[in-house]
């Protein structure tokens, strides 16, 4: 459907907008009495919410690609049917493959107080069956409000059993890393990426100083961000999800990634609701899984 076409199925005055946006990909404006935001229908991610009187939640880098085929670096990229690299070593894309193709526009709604509920859709094409053979259907369901919800259910439409790992790879806008904390994750083990899959136990707050990539095992369902140059802190709840991946590049690596200012890793953190590592999720014929994140501003 085309812009107007999707204005007139789906649009809701005040409310809902589709419009063409960076890179000519179709983007969903969204306003809320509580909170404004931007879904790019490409890699169907949300790239900025923003509550009013608040800064942006979210990291949308100024260098990103809007391509199909190619990832949008910031927001909300979603991973899926795998996070990290190819779980069989067969050279297909890191993080899946849904980040990086056009996502069909399902339902748009307004519900209770004035929140807007957009829920986007994939299933399997020809091409998705030749990089991974199962027929699936796969739903978002994003809502603005007092928060950003997301949730993300996946259907086993086929025949026999499949896992999935997956993750929400959320950017979250801080205002200075140096002075950035998480709290919710200590006394949790982590694989550390950075150091050849080393198995360590978190003490205390995590802090970043460097490199960190790290799957934690374990997590509860709350995780907080402290930005104390925003003067905020984000408040992360999740269901389904029994690991958490806390990524930020540093310095060498934002300057080697083309779509991320040189100076960017001080101005993010991903803090992401993930299955990852040993958290596979089977999903049997006529199955489904919900994993869910919410995110807001505490003060
Ligand atoms: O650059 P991307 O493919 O988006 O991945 C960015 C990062 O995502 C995750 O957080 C992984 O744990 C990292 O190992 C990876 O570098």
């Amino acid at each position: 459907m085309n812009i107007a076409q999707l204005n007139a199925a789906h649009g809701i005055a005040q409310s809902v907008e589709f419009i063409e946006g960076s890179g000519g990909l179709t983007m969903i404006r969204v306003d809320t009495p509580k909170a404004r935001a931007l879904i790019s229908t490409h890699a169907g991610q949300v790239l900025s919410f923003q509550p009013t009187g608040e800064e942006d939640l979210l990291f949308l880098s100024e260098k990103a690609y809007y391509q199909d085929g190619k990832a949008i670096k910031g927001g909300t990229p979603i991973c899926w049917p795998w996070f990290g690299p190819d779980p069989e070593g067969k050279g297909r894309p890191g993080h899946g493959f849904v980040r990086n193709r056009a996502w069909n526009v399902n339902n748009t709604q307004v519900i209770a107080n004035g929140a807007v509920k957009i829920t986007l859709g994939l299933s399997e094409t020809p091409d998705t069956m030749e990089i991974w053979p199962h027929a699936f259907e796969l739903t978002q369901e994003i809502v603005i409000g007092d928060s950003l919800n997301l949730a993300l259910c996946t259907r086993n439409t086929g025949t026999d059993l499949f896992t999935i790992t997956q993750g929400f790879h959320t950017y979250f806008k801080v205002g200075d890393i140096h002075q950035t904390s998480i709290l919710g994750l200590q006394d949790c083990s982590y694989i550390d990426k950075t150091d050849d899959s080393a198995e360590k136990h978190q003490t205390g707050e995590v802090t970043v100083a460097s490199e960190v990539d790290r799957i934690y095992r374990r997590v509860s369902n709350t995780q907080i961000i402290d930005d104390k140059a925003l003067d905020r802190c984000i408040q992360i709840l999740s269901q389904g999800n029994k690991t958490a991946v806390v990524w930020n590049p540093w310095e060498k690596i934002s300057k080697e990634m083309a779509d991320l200012e040189d100076a960017d890793y001080q101005r993010f953190i991903c803090v992401e609701t993930t299955n990852a590592a040993e958290d596979v999720i089977g999903i049997a014929p006529g199955e489904e899984f919900r994993l869910v994140a919410d995110y807001r501003v505490m003060r």
